[in-house]
C-alpha cells in the first residue's frame, strides 16, 4: 500500500495531473469506458443487487454520466482563479482565489449502490486535479472486480489506482497519508475513518446514514404521496441511504396510507412481487436476519413474508410503532417501514429533534408556512417536499450529511470544491515602500490611527485634513495604474 500511494503522490508532484486539458482527457476516457462497457457494468451490479439493467442503468450509470458531462461543460471555469474584492490596504494589489488540487485522495465506496458511490466521487476528484485511489466496498465484490479490471484500462494508471479487500486491507490503506478522504458507509466505520485520518490531519468526507423522517400533513392526496413514498423505500430493496426510514402521521391517516401503498406496490411489482424483475434482494445473510428481527413484536400491516434462500423481504408496512422498539432505534435499510402516529406537526418536529440529525427529511404537505416552519425548525442532511430521494440526482444541491449522518458534502461542482483547496493569493510589488513603513515598528497612536483609517475606515477628526490629502494622493494612483495601464 505504500509503495502504492507514493507512487500515486510522485506522479502528483510531477504536476501531470493538473493540466485543465489532462483533467478533460481523463473524464472524457472515463466517460468512454461507461458507454463502452455498459453492459459488464450493469451485470456486475445485477450479480451484486439482482438489479433490472433498466434500474440500475436509471439509478446509478445516469448519475455518473450526466457529472461527467457537468464538469466537461463547466471545468474551464472552475479552475480560473476568481479576482475578490480588495480594501484599501491592497487596492493597488492583486488578489484571487486560486482552487489548486489536493494531493491524493481516497475514496472508500459502500455496496448498496456500487457503481455509483466510488464513480461519483471520483469524477469530482479528477476535476480537481488530484492522483485517486479507489475502494469499493467488499460486499458488492462483482462491481468491485468490475471497477478494478476496467479503469486502468481507460486511466492514467499512475494516477488513478482501484484497491480491492475488506476491513484488512482498508485498515492497511487507512494507515498511509492521504490528502483527502471520502468515505461512504456506517457511522460506526466512519469513526474509524476519522481517528485513522487524524493522524495526519487528513480532512475526511463522511457520507453516513441515519433514519431519515417522512412526515405526512393532513389533507395531502394520500395516493401521489404513497406513490411516491413506495417508490423510494422499496427502490433497491429498501438499501438506499436517503430512503425514508419512518413515516410520521396523524394516527387516522394510517389505515389509508396502508392501503394506499398496498395498491402501489401491487402497481409497481405485479402479484407475485418475488418475480418483478424491479425488486431487488438483501445484500447479504447478516443483514436479512437483522431486518428480519427488526419485525419480531411488531403490528404488520402488509406485507412481512420473508425467504432466507434468496434472501427476499417483501414490502413491508409496520403500524402504531413504538418509538422505543428496536426498528425505530436504528437505521432500517431494508424495506420495512414503520408508521409512527403523531397528535400534530408540533410533535413531529419534536420527534425528529429529539433524535440524531437524519441524512434526509421528508414534508408532504399543500400548506406552505407550514413547510417552512418544518424546515426551519428541524436540521437534516437534505430536504425534499412532497417526494423522496429527488434532492439526490440535482447536482447543484450539496449532497452530504449533517451531525452523526455525516460531513462534508459532494455531487456536482461541489465535489469540485471537496477535492480543490482554495488558495487565497495576494500579489504585491516591492515599490510603495513608503505607505508600508505605517505597519513597522515602532509603533505609536499616530500608526494606530491611520491602520484604523485603512482597516476599519474609521477618521481621526484631527487628520481630516491629512485623511483628505491621502484620499487625494489614492485616487491619483489609481488614475495614473489604469492610465497606463490602458496606454
Ligand atoms: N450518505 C451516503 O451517501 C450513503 C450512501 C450509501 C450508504 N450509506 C450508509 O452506509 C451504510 C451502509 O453501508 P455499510 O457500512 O454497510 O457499507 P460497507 O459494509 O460496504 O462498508 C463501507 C466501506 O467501509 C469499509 N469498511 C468496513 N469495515 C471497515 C473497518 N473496520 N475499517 C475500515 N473500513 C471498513 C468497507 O470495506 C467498505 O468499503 C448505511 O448506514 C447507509 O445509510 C450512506
Ligand atoms: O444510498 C445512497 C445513495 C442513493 C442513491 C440513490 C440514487 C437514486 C437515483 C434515482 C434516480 C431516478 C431517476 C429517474 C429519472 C427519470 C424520472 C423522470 C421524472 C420526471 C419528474 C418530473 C417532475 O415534475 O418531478
Amino acid at each position: 500500500m505504500e509503495s502504492l500511494v507514493q507512487q500515486l503522490r510522485q506522479t502528483f508532484r510531477s504536476g501531470r495531473s493538473r493540466p485543465l486539458r489532462f483533467r478533460l482527457q481523463q473524464l472524457q476516457a472515463l466517460r468512454r469506458m461507461v458507454q463502452e462497457r455498459e453492459k459488464d457494468i450493469l451485470s456486475a451490479i445485477a450479480a451484486d443487487l439482482c438489479k433490472s439493467e433498466f434500474n440500475a442503468y436509471s439509478q446509478e450509470v445516469i448519475t455518473v454520466l450526466g457529472e461527467i458531462d457537468l464538469m466537461l461543460g463547466n471545468l474551464h471555469e472552475w479552475v480560473t482563479a476568481k479576482p475578490v474584492k480588495k480594501n484599501l490596504l491592497t487596492m493597488m494589489d492583486e488578489a484571487y482565489i486560486q482552487p489548486e488540487p489536493l494531493g491524493v485522495i481516497l475514496i472508500i465506496g459502500a455496496w448498496n449502490y456500487p457503481f455509483v458511490l466510488t464513480m461519483q466521487p471520483l469524477v469530482g476528484a479528477i476535476a480537481a486535479g488530484n492522483a485517486v485511489i479507489i475502494k469499493p466496498s467488499e460486499l458488492s465484490e462483482n462491481t468491485a472486480k468490475i471497477l478494478a479490471k476496467l479503469l486502468p484500462q481507460y486511466l492514467d494508471q499512475d494516477l488513478y489506482a482501484v484497491v480491492n479487500g475488506g476491513v484488512e486491507e482498508t485498515t492497511k490503506l487507512l494507515e498511509q497519508r492521504f490528502d483527502h478522504i471520502l468515505y461512504t458507509g456506517n457511522t460506526a466505520v466512519g469513526k474509524i475513518v476519522m481517528e485513522a485520518a487524524a493522524k495526519y490531519l487528513t480532512p475526511v468526507t463522511l457520507e453516513l446514514g441515519g433514519k431519515s423522517p417522512c412526515y405526512i400533513d393532513e389533507d395531502c392526496d394520500l395516493g401521489v404521496v404513497c406513490r411516491r413514498i413506495t417508490w423510494g423505500k422499496y427502490m433497491n430493496c429498501g438499501q438506499t441511504c436517503i430512503a425514508p426510514d419512518y413515516i410520521l402521521c396523524e394516527a387516522s391517516l394510517q389505515s389509508q396510507i396502508v392501503q394506499k401503498i398496498k395498491e402501489t406496490v401491487k402497481e409497481f411489482y405485479g402479484e407475485n412481487i418475488k418475480e418483478s424483475p424491479d425488486y431487488e434482494r438483501i445484500i447479504n445473510l447478516r443483514h436479512f436476519k437483522r431486518i428480519q428481527s427488526l419485525l419480531e413484536g411488531q403490528k404488520i400491516a402488509f406485507g412481512g413474508e420473508t425467504d432466507e434462500a434468496t434472501r427476499y423481504i417483501a414490502p413491508t408496512v409496520l403500524t402504531d410503532v413504538d418509538p422505543e422498539t428496536r426498528v425505530m432505534q436504528e437505521e432500517i435499510f431494508g424495506p420495512v417501514l414503520p408508521i409512527v402516529p403523531v397528535k400534530n406537526a408540533d410533535e413531529a418536529i419534536n420527534f425528529i429533534n429529539k433524535r440524531e440529525k437524519p441524512l434526509a427529511l421528508y414534508i408532504f404537505s399543500h400548506n406552505n408556512k407550514l413547510i417552512k416552519r418544518m424546515i426551519d425548525e428541524t436540521s437534516s442532511g437534505g430536504v425534499t417536499v412532497n417526494d423522496v430521494i429527488m434532492h439526490f440526482t440535482l447536482n447543484s444541491l450539496p449532497f452530504g450529511g449533517v451531525g452523526s449522518s455525516g460531513m462534508g458534502a459532494y455531487h456536482g461542482k461541489h465535489s469540485f470544491d471537496t477535492f480543490s483547496h482554495q488558495r487565497p493569493c495576494l500579489l504585491k510589488s516591492l515599490k510603495r515602500e513608503g505607505a508600508n513603513k505605517l505597519r513597522y515598528p515602532p509603533n505609536s497612536q499616530s500608526k494606530v490611527d491611520w491602520a484604523k483609517f485603512f482597516v476599519l475606515k474609521q477618521f481621526n477628526k484631527g487628520k481630516l485634513g491629512l485623511l483628505l490629502l491621502t484620499f487625494l494622493g489614492v485616487v491619483a494612483a489609481v488614475i495614473i495604474k489604469f492610465t497606463l495601464e490602458c496606454a
